[in-house]
């Protein structure tokens, strides 16, 4: 039997990186999702290592079970069902093994995903053989959340074929979780997202793992009622970044400048709560959404220009905005910037006519080298779906 599981991406609207020290923030999922599929061989394919492949990166790893047993200290001693931090010892282990694989310069970014698919499967499975298969329409490393739809996916494969769950492999097509069980994939995939960024506020992998649009604080969820219909224009500028060093950056501004950072993030919170309470006041009529849309649009950019205090700005950023200004559209960055995704708000009524400022401001956007894309937001959070059952 063989499960796969997909967990989508995310844009926040507002909040990134002050979220980390407390604010709140507001993110949505996005219609894009990473893929992770896993199979237990059968004794006649007489494999005896677990195998991973990341399509993505065109890379492919195996590791004999023997070699795990021997080199990681706690194998075996974890509970699926009680998520719990890697420790120290374990850490220097998994990153030997990483070392081990000699992973060229311009893939090192890469070694932090690994990391954590080795810590999440050994987690939960221990030293059982497996063959895992890992795709994504998300573009790596640039804000939308690979990082967290990667160990979302993952933990949610790694669990449905694991006993702490009991679900129904015979239902046919995706499925989801009911709430405790998506409380579980949350809190593993946040144990792999600490692998990958270091020190993760929880946001990414808990909008990825329940969906829709979330109000986000110290760790603790609650779901929006969109109540305005909500239309983002996503550009990559196709500058890479890394989000742990963008994080670590931030803080080290906030140990030498408490008090002036303090006030930043306090701003961002009160944007933020402003932002979800525009989004889901009722709408009376076309008026008030475009009102609404105004409310929006600046408060996006106040929060870019204190994400700029933070330091995480760049000129491709600024390029865009200064470019979809121009169209009177507001722009920000999403997720962790210094490159990355920028996202703007898109006025609803203009997407029902052809030849609009929205096709100007894409093509202009393009020219400059940028990719554009129009992300359905607030959709499903992670599923699964099973194959190859006999009952
Ligand atoms: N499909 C994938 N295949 C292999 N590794 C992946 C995949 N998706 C994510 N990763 C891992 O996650 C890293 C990117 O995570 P990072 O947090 O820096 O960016 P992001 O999650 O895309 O953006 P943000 O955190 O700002 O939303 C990659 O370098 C890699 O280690
Ligand atoms: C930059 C950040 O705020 C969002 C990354 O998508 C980091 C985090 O919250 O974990
Ligand atoms: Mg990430």
């Amino acid at each position: 039997m063989e499960v796969r599981a997909r967990a989508p991406g995310k844009i926040i609207l507002t909040g990134e990186h002050a979220v980390v020290h407390g604010s709140t923030a507001v993110a949505a999922a996005i219609d894009l999702y990473t893929y992770v599929s896993l199979r237990f061989p059968t004794p006649e394919d007489n494999n005896d290592a677990l195998q991973v492949q990341f399509k993505d990166v065109d890379l492919e790893f195996s590791w004999p079970v023997g070699k795990l047993k021997e080199v990681l200290p706690e194998l075996g001693s974890k509970s699926a069902s009680s998520p719990s931090s890697c420790s120290l010892e374990t850490t220097k282990a998994i990153a030997s093994l990483v070392e081990e694989l000699n992973l060229a310069d311009a893939k090192i970014g890469l070694a932090s995903g690994i990391s954590a698919f080795i810590w999440l499967y050994t987690s939960i499975h221990g030293d059982k053989p497996a063959k895992v298969v890992v795709n994504s329409e998300l573009p790596l490393g640039s804000g939308l959340g690979s990082s967290a739809a990667l160990c979302v996916a993952l933990s949610a494969a790694l669990l449905s074929l694991s006993d702490s769950l009991k679900l129904d492999f015979s239902h046919q097509g995706w499925q989801t979780f009911g709430d405790s069980e998506l409380d579980l994939v949350n809190k593993w995939a946040f144990e792999g997202e600490k692998m990958i960024h270091g020190r993760p506020s929880g946001i990414d992998n808990t909008v990825s793992t329940f969906g829709n649009m979330i109000k986000f604080r110290s760790g603790e969820l609650t779901r929006i009622k969109t109540n305005m219909p909500l239309k983002m224009l996503v550009t990559n500028t196709k500058v890479g970044r890394n989000t742990r060093a963008l994080v670590s950056g931030v803080s080290e501004r906030a140990v030498r400048h408490g008090s002036a950072m303090s006030s930043v993030f306090k701003a961002v919170d009160s944007i933020s709560n402003e932002v979800a309470a525009i989004i889901q006041s009722p709408v009376s009529d076309d008026l008030a959404i475009t009102e609404k849309e105004e409310k929006l649009g600046e408060l996006m950019e106040m929060n870019q220009g204190l994400l700029q205090c933070m330091g995480v700005s760049h000129s491709t950023i600024e390029t865009v905005i200064k470019t979809t200004l121009k169209y009177k559209l507001a722009t920000k960055l999403t997720g962790a910037g210094g490159g990355g995704c920028v996202v703007t708000l898109l006025p609803a009524h203009d997407l029902v006519l052809a030849g609009t400022v929205v096709d100007k401001v894409i093509a202009e956007l393009e020219e400059c080298g940028f990719q554009c894309l129009i992300a359905g937001i607030g959709g499903r959070g992670m599923e699964i779906s099973f194959s190859g059952f006999s009952s």
